[in-house]
């Protein structure tokens, strides 16, 4: 069974707009976790657009209270990034190769440039007793050298999937993701996803096999505001539960 994580950045957007601390996000995490959710995601940005640093150790605090809750935490490996990881040790981190002025995450670590430099931070996320995950595009040559690093897990950039889910490409991006993921396991790798899923997508995704986690937050922020946030959420568990 796939895990839900849900990514919390817009709530933090939404607060952010403001200047006063609402919508809280440490409540909406705790909303979320109370409908069954069983992994909350954020992505602090260098320029803390949405998530700050703070949100990641006030999340760390109250997710003491739910010992079973899975903390992943994304972004690029900044040092700043890096102590941030050591200090508030989530379950898991998500490295991403993102500009610190990129709009959103738009592709995936190119292991032919940065697989020393991965190394170094792999194994310094891994002494901190923290699981490590690398987002990376559905691209075998990118699988193998990942399945030689230290990374415990890939996360599948799922934006191509998503773009192509409803046109006629649907079945053949769908294939790159399958045979992406198949190798992944072969090698040994864990597998996540994430990036433009939702309600409509995901369950074609989930056919799958093995997706372990997958971390969704923008458009199912706007399910939420269309559909309700229970609605909504059962709705992603019953897809979840149902998974390859
Ligand atoms: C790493 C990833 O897939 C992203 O989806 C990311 O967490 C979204 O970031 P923004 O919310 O800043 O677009
Ligand atoms: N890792 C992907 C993530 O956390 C959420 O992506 P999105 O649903 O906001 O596109």
């Amino acid at each position: 069974m796939t895990q839900l994580s849900v990514n919390l950045n817009k709530i933090a957007l939404l607060r952010n707009s403001r200047g006063r601390d609402f919508p809280n996000v440490v409540e909406f995490a705790r909303k979320f976790i109370g409908l069954g959710v069983p992994g909350i995601t954020i992505h602090p940005r260098p320029d803390e657009r949405h998530i700050t640093r703070q949100d990641a150790f006030d999340l760390k605090t109250a997710l003491a209270d739910y010992p079973e809750v899975e903390l992943n935490i994304e972004g690029y490996p900044s040092d700043d990034f890096l102590k941030l990881i050591e200090q508030v040790k989530p379950h898991q981190c998500t490295l991403v190769p993102d500009d610190p002025n990129q709009l959103t995450s738009d592709h995936g670590w190119d292991f032919t440039r940065h697989a020393d430099e991965l190394d170094t931070i792999l194994k310094r996320i891994g002494d901190a007793g923290v699981r490590t995950s690398v987002f990376l595009d559905p691209d075998p040559e990118q699988v193998r050298l990942a399945a030689q690093s230290r990374a415990n897990r890939i996360e599948l950039y799922t934006e191509a999937y998503a773009s192509a889910h409803g046109t006629d490409r649907q079945s053949e991006v769908h294939e790159q993701y399958r045979a992406a993921a198949a190798l992944a396991r072969e090698l040994g790798l864990e597998l996540n996803a994430g990036h433009d899923l939702d309600l409509d997508n995901l369950p074609g995704f989930l056919t799958i096999p093995e997706i372990l986690e997958v971390s969704i937050g923008h458009v199912l922020t706007v399910e939420c505001i269309e559909m309700g946030m229970p609605t909504v959420v059962n709705r992603y568990l019953d897809i979840c539960a149902n998974s390859a």
